[in-house]
């Protein structure tokens, strides 16, 4: 089944083209690297996807999971249910920073409940319970109490996949997630959301300005350039030639020299029964 459909989608900002002419599919169960230079079109493309943003009028449709997201320039009625269906993770940190990580990890329920019981914060204990479990799959069960402001830049992204895996949607976007993070952390939040996609069957659409990074992690990758697919096919296909070929100097900030090259399995997870995942 597709997850994720795109006809014909095209952004304007101004004068500027920002998406142009995009059509293309992704499966469920895939995991996709959205790669491209600095103002490609990448978070554009997600926002799009997310309904956060609204594509030109005309020919243009979004279907998520086989119902309509937005088509012709119009959001659909539909689009609030289906987003409750897509987990978003950005680069910085999307989290409450007052509230405690576990907190946080609990608004992935709120699509789920009544409206007052999200508003005075009262959740279940099997709700906490799946909040923590949550948490030691992303391997960070130790921070359930610290406040979100208190945590790392890789600890706030991991406590972000803990909240989408509690919102349990199907697909998961995640806008440059690895931007802010040292090389180590990075690694880490990938291997997560490798495991992620392989384990629960999330989809997965990952942004990255790093190719190495969606060689080693995302089967497939969907380059960008001014708004335009300028290639869509096996990662490993993506050579370091063909970027400069595509993206001239600006292939320098999407090769970098010293890391991995090699594709490399992402670590099991346990299923339910819960062990930390990832130390
Ligand atoms: N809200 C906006 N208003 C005006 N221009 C915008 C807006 N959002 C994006 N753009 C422009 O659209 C183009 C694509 O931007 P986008 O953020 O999607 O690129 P990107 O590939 O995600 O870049 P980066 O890797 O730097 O985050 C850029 O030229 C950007 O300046």
């Amino acid at each position: 089944m597709t997850a994720i459909s795109i006809r014909n989608l095209s952004k304007s900002f101004g004068k500027k083209r920002a998406l142009d002419n995009i059509s293309l599919d992704i499966q469920r169960g895939e995991m996709v690297a959205l790669i491209g230079a600095s103002g490609s079109g990448k978070s554009t493309l997600i926002r799009h996807i997310c309904g956060l943003e609204i594509g030109l009028a005309g020919e243009s449709t979004i279907d998520v999971l086989g119902s309509p997201m937005q088509g012709g320039g119009r959001l659909s009625a539909k689009a609030r249910e289906i987003r409750r269906n897509i987990g978003v993770v950005f680069q910085q940190f999307n989290l409450v920073g007052r509230l405690s990580v576990l907190s946080n990890v609990l608004l992935g329920n709120l699509g789920r409940i009544p409206a007052w019981r999200g508003t005075l914060g009262l959740f279940t204990s099997k709700e906490k319970l799946a909040a923590r479990e949550a948490l030691a799959r992303v391997g960070i069960p130790e921070v359930a109490w610290q406040r979100a402001s208190t945590l790392s830049g890789g600890q706030q992204q991991r406590a972000a996949i803990a909240r989408t895996l509690v919102q349990r949607s199907n697909i998961l976007l995640a806008d440059e997630p690895i931007a802010s993070l040292d090389p180590s952390s990075a690694r880490r939040i990938m291997e997560i959301l490798a495991a992620v996609n392989r384990d629960e069957q999330i989809t997965c659409v990952v942004s990255l300005h790093q190719v190495e990074y969606a060689r080693r992690y995302c089967p497939r990758t969907i380059a960008l350039r001014d708004g335009r697919i300028v290639f869509d096919g096996p990662s490993s296909e993506l050579t370091n030639q063909m970027l400069v070929e595509l993206y001239g100097a600006s292939s320098e900030e999407l090769i970098l020299p010293d890391t991995p090259s090699q594709p490399a399995k992402p670590k099991r997870v346990t299923k339910p029964g819960r062990v930390p995942a990832f130390a």
